[in-house]
């Protein structure tokens, strides 16, 4: 099967933490200088490419001169302030060389999260592409703290894809991709090459992390693509050690593993919604309002809720459970859990008698949710 990187105009690099650092000793300067060679001549082919770098604390760590990696929080964010400053003075020094301006953007949850500031994140790296400035992203360790971590830079990738509307995530990594089971510990183990990035048969065969620097592991690379996949991005997971990996594919060759989007992708308003990784608090429903949601579109009416849980406020999003407590959908609420708790399960013509007032009928209007698959 021929490489979906062959057509895409618009490409995600994401380089893994133990592929940017030989097992947490520095920078390796001469990966970068040949990623970055190649995402020079993609850029010369037309192609955008943003490029999701992670190897900031291990660089801080080695520059540091620390002998192993701290566990306190305050010590990971000191090494991540120091070695950003490594990490983005190598890419643009090395870009230079080749024409190329690069931009540093250093993203959290948070940013993500806010829809203002969603917005304006993707205005400034839309600016940037159309500039022809390589943005390189990582997350912002440094204010990040543990709750709102994201962690790996797989998921920060698959929401940079999102968040751009790339047509592709390329996640190179020290395997040449995703095999049946962590090849670190299953020789048997073989090399799966395509397959449907929803496929649940997918997230059986991620290990842990095998790597003493890398974060998450397989796991939250096939998440990766499952999440980039409901704008209708593919994901290819491939070595990034591999000889002229990104060209060969821009080429059209097939290398590592091809994650391939099926489903029609989400408007970009409800792609927000669905990348939101922490919610505040949800709504638990009946199984008759489960159904108008899944089946008939319908909006969210207080009627079919049988449940509040955890704080919020209005215009917040929320999860949208069943009563088993999976996940039906996500959506921006009309009214506070505190309000929400006053009406579940009541009509919508008694909202103003039991509240004083009405705002909507709908507890989440249908244009604010988005289903889940
Ligand atoms: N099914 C699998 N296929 C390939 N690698 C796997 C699998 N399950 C777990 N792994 C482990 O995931 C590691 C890559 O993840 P990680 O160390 O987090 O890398 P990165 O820093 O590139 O994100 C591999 O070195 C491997 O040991
Ligand atoms: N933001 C961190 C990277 C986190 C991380 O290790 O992620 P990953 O490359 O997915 O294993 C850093 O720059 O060190």
């Amino acid at each position: 099967m021929q490489s979906v990187v062959k057509h895409a105009r618009r490409i995600v690099v994401k380089v893994g933490s133990s592929l940017v650092t030989a097992e947490g000793r520095g920078l390796d300067h001469a990966a970068l200088s040949r990623w970055a060679e190649q995402i020079a001549a993609l850029s010369a082919q037309g192609k955008e490419v943003v490029l999701v770098s992670s190897g900031a604390i291990a660089e801080g760590i080695a520059r540091l001169g620390w002998k192993k990696r701290p566990k306190a929080v305050n010590e990971l964010q000191a090494a991540a302030a120091v070695g950003q400053m490594g990490l983005v003075q190598a890419y643009e020094s090395i870009f230079r060389t080749h024409g190329l301006h690069a931009a540093q953007v250093l993203l959290t949850h948070e940013d993500l999260a806010d829809r203002t500031r969603y917005l304006n994140a993707r205005s400034t790296l839309r600016t940037l592409l159309e500039l022809r400035v390589v943005p390189i992203i990582n997350e912002n360790d440094t204010v990040a703290t543990d709750e709102i971590r994201l962690g790996d830079n797989d998921t920060l990738g698959a929401l940079v894809t999102n968040l751009i509307e790339a047509d592709c995530l390329i996640i190179l990594t020290d395997q040449p991709g995703l095999y049946t089971a962590d090849p670190r510990k299953n020789p048997d183990a073989t090399l799966v090459m395509d397959a449907h990035a929803g496929d649940p048969e997918l997230e059986r065969m991620a290990g842990g992390a095998g790597s003493s620097v890398g974060t998450g592991g397989m796991l939250t690379k096939i998440l990766a693509a499952k999440r980039a996949a409901r704008s209708g991005a593919h994901t290819i997971i491939c070595s990034g050690r591999e000889e002229r990996v990104l060209l060969r594919l821009a080429a059209g060759e097939s290398i590592g593993s091809q994650l391939v989007a099926r489903q029609a992708p989400l408007a970009a308003r409800r792609q927000w919604l669905a990348d939101h990784l922490q919610l505040r608090g949800g709504v638990v429903l009946d199984a008759g309002a489960v159904r108008a949601l899944r089946e008939d579109g319908k909006s969210l009416l207080p009627v079919g809720v049988k449940g509040i849980t955890g704080e919020f406020e209005r215009g917040e999003v929320v999860a949208v459970v069943d009563d088993a407590g999976r996940e039906v959908a996500r959506g921006l609420t009309n009214y506070s859990a505190s309000e929400a708790r006053r009406i579940a399960g009541k009509p919508s013509s008694a909202i103003e008698s039991e509240l004083g007032y009405m705002d909507e009928p709908e507890l989440i209007h249908r244009d604010n949710l988005v289903v889940l698959g």
